[in-house]
């Protein structure tokens, strides 16, 4: 296991995808500084050219992932050393990638996936999970920190709309560096993650998606507006 220089506190996941209006490397880059200015510790970003666009413009560790397309599936995060290496090279100081057993069933295969990218990229590899199983075999296997990324998304994960600070307390609980993910739409929902043992909290939508985050306003004020 590699030594984890990252300070605790906010993660800004910058990222636009589809037919969203942001999308495209220099929006996201803005969406970065704006993150950097406020006191996020770090950035999550999808791909070579955002990442390589937000390097350029600020100083923060960027863990990067790169989203690979699956027919009729959730994008698969970062699925070979050949991603990672793109990622490390357009400067992400940090590697994630999806090790649920969804993605990776195989034990050989993950491990050789995180050795490889600690002994010859030498950054370290935090794991999206989706259940506690999930989060103990990544840490056994060496990763830095677990992230509670893909719960819900998976179909070892009941489908939710908040975040899982039962999964976050429990790897917490189990001695493991976890970070929370996924569903926090408020300041106090990521409070309530760090005091339950998160040791950073991403944030991605609730700050990055205005598209969402208008949708949201727009929905809860239908009922009024329909009476
Ligand atoms: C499941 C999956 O692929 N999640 C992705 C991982 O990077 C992103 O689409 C999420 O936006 C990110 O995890 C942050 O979560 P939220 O946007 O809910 O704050």
């Amino acid at each position: 296991m590699m030594k984890l220089e990252l300070p605790r506190g906010l993660v800004v996941s910058c990222q636009a995808h589809g037919d969203n209006p942001l999308r495209g490397a220099e929006t996201m880059a803005a969406m970065a500084v704006a993150a950097e200015r406020a006191g996020a510790i770090a950035i999550r970003a999808d791909g070579p050219d955002d990442i390589r666009a937000i390097a350029r413009r600020v100083q923060l560790p960027l863990i990067g992932i790169y989203k690979v397309d699956q027919p009729a599936k959730r994008a698969w995060i970062t699925p070979t050393f050949e991603h990672a290496h793109a990622l490390v090279e357009a400067g992400a100081s940090i590697v994630a990638l999806d090790a649920s057993y969804d993605y990776q069933p195989d034990d050989g295969n993950l491990t050789t996936l995180i050795t490889r990218i600690h002994e010859e990229l030498k950054v370290p590899v935090f794991a999206d999970i989706s259940t506690f199983a999930e989060a103990q075999r990544a840490w056994k296997l060496g990763a830095e920190a677990v992230l509670s990324t893909l719960s819900g998304y998976t179909s070892q994960s009941p489908a939710r709309t908040t975040p899982d600070g039962e999964l976050v307390a429990r790897c917490a609980k189990a001695g493991m560096c976890v970070i929370a993910e996924g569903h926090v739409r408020s300041p106090e929902q990521a409070s309530m993650l760090l005091s339950r043992g998160a040791y950073a909290v991403v944030v991605g939508t609730a700050i990055t998606n205005p598209l969402a985050i208008a949708s949201w306003y727009r929905e809860a004020m239908q009922d009024v507006l329909q009476n």
